[in-house]
């Protein structure tokens, strides 16, 4: 689903007006009428209502649902925010609106006039939407700080009042802190980046008619992942296939002590369907590796403790996942490198990889075009330094891609994979038990699996955060996000790659 800016949120806005045509009014109506819907499936009526509005046109939203939650037979009630009487024009076509239903809004004029509410009221703000252009201050404030000392459920109209879509929040800046935000027609960029994300809550993205074609021809380099994207490229194994074709696997990782995570990123890589997986790890891996892990082969290192440089391996492999508890022994940067100077296409680069190649720059003249590197933000910090904000460190990720030629997934609640033209996808699956030990060791070895069986490096990134993500929330619903293990991702690989793959696959 694309993601755009607010500019071009307000393009659409006109488009649709000008080519559907419908006027500002009903499309707001839509809007609303989407809102209420939304609360009338969830809140029955016998739950009061309290929208707070402010004067533009998010204002309008929130004038506009307490009329259509009334016609519903839910007790809603508005107030009005303003220390003047500027009014934008649905705006005020909504109060009236609402005024000749029966009950206009009640106007806040100072932080005393918050209203006490009734108990177990759900409150909707729609104070300010996307045409916030300052931080809050003032009257707006108060009231935002009012509403975030109650212990309601507050659902944010469109977003949350006080919050950038397209920019770092200000610093002492404040917003709402919804429990839930209904975004229309798209996600916000805020919605994604963790700066600002957590106060949005979760984000339900509500259509509202803005027009196909404007949304189909006009490019934005932002994306989020999801399963209609991934449908687009997925490939079902074909009948008359053998292991050959979906093919060879190298991972090198591993050391003492650390052999866990060359286990885990081994069996994720074959549970994502390689064909075949020779595993490059020092000698005291190799018991535990094979009984473990039968259906991998294995490659042992001179070493007893850590990976060494070793003979030329000659092996055509599809794929190279490299860096899985490899640690950063000096003869492992030569391992490192050796690996990186024969591997003639893509590699997977992770963990230690990427710290050794954050010590040793000299080394990214021999990663492959197209490498897949996947950083969390600690290690993405090593690789290129530290960021003012979110912002500035999506813009480092462009310019890092793009000078280097690879595709970076920032791992993070929504993992964002950023592409050498400078697009980004962020992944919208997964859940907060995936913020365990192993987690990533599991996703190196599921696109080292993916990139085996020649997806693109794009289409490689893409599926495998989306069905990291995926198994990770199959693995929650059924052991809570306490108590799942990244070996539980690798066991809900299948449910996801099912769920993928459509009802005909299970037969
Ligand atoms: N996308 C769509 O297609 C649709 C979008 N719709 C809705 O429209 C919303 C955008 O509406 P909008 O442009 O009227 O902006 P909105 O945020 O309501 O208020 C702007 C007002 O706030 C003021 N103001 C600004 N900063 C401030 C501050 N810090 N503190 C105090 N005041 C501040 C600013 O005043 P000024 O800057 O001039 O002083 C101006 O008067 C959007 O979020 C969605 O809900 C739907 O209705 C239909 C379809
Ligand atoms: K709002």
């Amino acid at each position: 689903m694309k993601v755009f800016t607010t500019p071009l949120i307000r393009d659409a806005d006109a488009y649709t007006i000008r080519h559907l045509p419908i006027s500002s009014t009903d499309l707001m109506e839509k809007a609303a009428t989407a809102c209420a819907h939304w609360i009338c499936s969830r809140f029955p009526a016998t739950v009061p209502v309290c929208v707070f509005c402010g004067t533009g046109n998010n204002g309008g939203d929130g004038l506009a649902v307490t009329r259509l939650l009334r016609a519903r037979g839910y007790t809603a009630q508005a107030w009005l925010v303003t220390s003047a009487d500027r009014l934008s024009p649905d705006c005020a076509i909504n109060r009236e609106r609402l005024e000749q239903a029966g009950e206009g809004p009640v106007m806040i004029r100072s932080a005393t006039e918050f209203p006490l509410l009734p108990a177990g009221a759900l409150v909707v703000d729609a104070l300010l939407g996307t045409g916030l252009t300052r931080p809050l201050s003032g009257l707006m404030r108060d009231i935002v700080l009012r509403i975030n000392d109650l212990h309601n459920p507050v659902i944010s109209v469109d977003i949350p009042s006080g919050m950038y879509a397209d920019q770092p929040p200000a610093k002492d800046g404040i917003t709402v802190r919804a429990t839930h935000t209904l975004s229309f027609m798209f996600y916000k960029l805020a919605f994604l980046l963790p700066a600002s994300a957590p106060a949005a809550g979760k984000v339900t993205v509500l259509p509202i008619g803005l027009h196909p074609d404007y949304i189909a021809e006009t490019p934005t380099p932002y994306q989020t992942i999801d399963a209609r994207l991934i449908r687009r490229f997925y490939k079902k194994r074909a009948a008359f296939s053998h292991k050959g074709t979906y093919g060879h696997a190298l991972l090198a990782a591993g050391s003492f002590g650390k052999m866990g995570a060359a286990l885990l990123s081994a069996r994720a890589c074959l549970c994502s369907g390689a064909g075949l997986l020779s595993c490059r790890i020092p000698r005291c891996g190799y018991i535990p590796l094979q009984t473990a892990l039968p259906e991998a082969m294995c490659l042992c290192d001179e070493e007893e403790t850590h990976l060494v440089p070793g003979e030329r391996d000659d092996t055509p492999y599809q794929s190279i996942g490299i860096g899985p508890g490899i640690g950063q022994h000096p003869d492992t940067v030569r391992a490192l490198e050796q690996l990186l100077q024969g591997a003639g296409s893509p590699v997977v680069l992770d963990a230690d990889a990427l710290n050794i190649l954050a010590r040793h720059p000299e080394l990214w003249k021999h990663v492959p075009a197209g490498s897949l590197l996947t950083p969390h933000p600690k290690e993405f910090e090593r690789l290129f330094g530290p960021d003012a904000d979110d912002f500035a460190r999506l813009e480092k990720m462009r310019k890092a891609c793009a000078e280097h030629s690879v595709y970076i997934i920032l791992k993070g609640h929504h993992s964002c994979t950023c592409t050498p033209e400078g697009n980004f996808f962020f992944n919208t699956s997964g859940n907060a038990g995936m913020a365990t030990a192993g987690s990533g060791d599991t996703l190196t070895g599921i696109l080292t699996g993916l990139l085996a069986q020649r997806y693109t490096p794009l289409e490689t990134a893409l599926l495998g955060t989306y069905i990291h993500g995926r198994a990770g929330d199959h693995a929650a619903a059924a052991l809570s996000p306490e108590s799942m293990l990244a070996s539980d991702i690798i066991d809900h690989l299948g449910a996801a790659f099912l769920e993928i793959a459509g009802t005909d696959m299970q037969h």
